[in-house]
């Protein structure tokens, strides 16, 4: 199939103001990425998404798409305001009920934006996103025929049949199970950078986040808290209320009580509890930290290790187990300090791991992050 798109990115700077919310927002996307806009519920991403397909008028900004600026209005220069109508944008737009047709086919569903629905044209762009979205065999079939994933992957071959410059996708997994959203995000991934279009994605999902974004803006109440590459943004936040919006499930509140620049490490210190993180220039002995760490990064051990290069050893007991799919979290009382710890089915069986047993929490140094607030 030789449809791969030459349609540039898209990038915009606005501002909008709906009754007492006000939303502002600068994003750039690159053809054949997909930028996550991540955040709490109310913070504005379905709004941002709104704007940007041409739904929600901004006071203020500029919205280029493919090149072409499809919005611009700035009160404080002579210049002509631009406003391109929502259809006349090339944006595709795919939210969480997908709105197929329930009485049309598959085929006929992906092929309803085309403007020559029965040419050999048409009917080959429809037959290369079936493949591409492996819809084989369903063609034919009506959309309460199809299981949820299905009708998730045709919701996503009719957004992108018209070859839309930029694909804007609002939670389109959020009512799959796990499974299946990383096997219909999958692709997606593949299919928009075969496709070579932009698509600004937004998902309450860190994980979802972490395994399709090429870049996270992490918005709060309407404006960006943080962005960059989701390792960065949401693994290592780096800053108080960007982290407990990520969900970092381990944030302790402690003092710095030594430095060891020769180690490019720290000594923090919460009562009896000592931990050793990376060194933070900014910090000297006696400042207060607060130290954030992944509960995947806690290795958990029926005795602690006698020689291992990970710095941090702590002695717990479990208080709780919870599954959280595909594994479990356990919870440590560790004297007094809760420490969240995730690990798998096998795992926990392994070590028999159950209420009020001892184990041994192992981090490494680097593990550990400071967050400024
Ligand atoms: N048409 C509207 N008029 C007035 N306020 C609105 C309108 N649409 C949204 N809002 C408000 O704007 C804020 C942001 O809403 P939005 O739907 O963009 O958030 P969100 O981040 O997508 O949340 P969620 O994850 O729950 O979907 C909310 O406080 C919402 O009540």
């Amino acid at each position: 199939m030789s449809d791969r798109q030459h349609c540039g990115g898209a990038s915009g700077r606005f501002a909008v103001n709906l009754g007492g919310f006000r939303l502002e927002l600068a994003f750039e996307v690159d053809a054949g990425q997909i930028l996550v806009l991540f955040g709490p519920s109310g913070a504005g991403k379905t709004t941002a998404l709104r704007t940007i397909a041409g739904l929600v008028r901004p006071d203020a900004g500029r919205i280029v798409i493919a090149g072409r600026t499809v919005y611009a209005e700035d009160q404080s220069r002579d210049e002509p305001q631009v406003w391109v109508e929502p259809h006349h944008r090339g944006v595709g737009y795919v939210t969480q009920q997908n709105h197929l047709f329930p009485h049309l086919t598959v085929r006929q569903n992906i092929a309803y934006g085309l403007k020559e629905r029965r040419s050999a044209a048409t009917r080959q762009r429809v037959m290369g996103l079936v493949e591409r979205l492996r819809l084989d065999g369903l063609e034919d079939r009506r959309v309460w025929q199809l299981s949820g994933g299905q009708q998730q992957r045709a919701a996503l071959a009719r957004a992108l049949a018209p070859s839309p410059h930029l694909l804007l996708l609002d939670e389109p997994f959020a009512a799959l199970d796990m499974e299946l959203r990383r096997d219909v995000g999958s692709q997606l991934r593949a299919t928009i950078r075969q496709l070579n279009v932009p698509v600004v994605l937004v998902t309450h999902s860190r994980e979802e986040a972490l395994a399709l974004g090429d870049d996270v803006q992490i918005i709060d109440a309407g404006v960006t808290v943080a962005s960059g590459p989701p390792l960065t943004a949401l693994e290592q936040p780096g800053r108080g209320r960007v982290a407990r919006l990520v969900g970092v499930e381990n944030l302790l509140e402690m003092r710095v009580t030594a430095r060891r620049p020769q180690d490019g490490t720290m000594v923090c210190a919460a009562g009896e509890h000592l931990l050793e993180t990376p060194l933070a220039d900014g910090c000297a002995v006696g400042d207060p930290v607060t130290v954030g760490i992944r509960a995947s990064d806690i290795i958990l051990a029926s005795g602690p290790l006698p020689q291992s290069s990970a710095r941090n050893t702590w002695a717990g007991v479990v208080s709780a187990v919870t599954p959280r799919p595909p594994g479990y979290e356990v919870t440590l009382d560790c004297d007094g300090a809760g420490l969240r710890c995730h690990i798998t089915g096998t795992s926990l069986e392994a070590m028999g791991i159950a209420i009020g047993l001892p184990v041994w929490a192992i981090f490494k140094a680097s593990s550990c992050f400071l967050l400024n607030e």
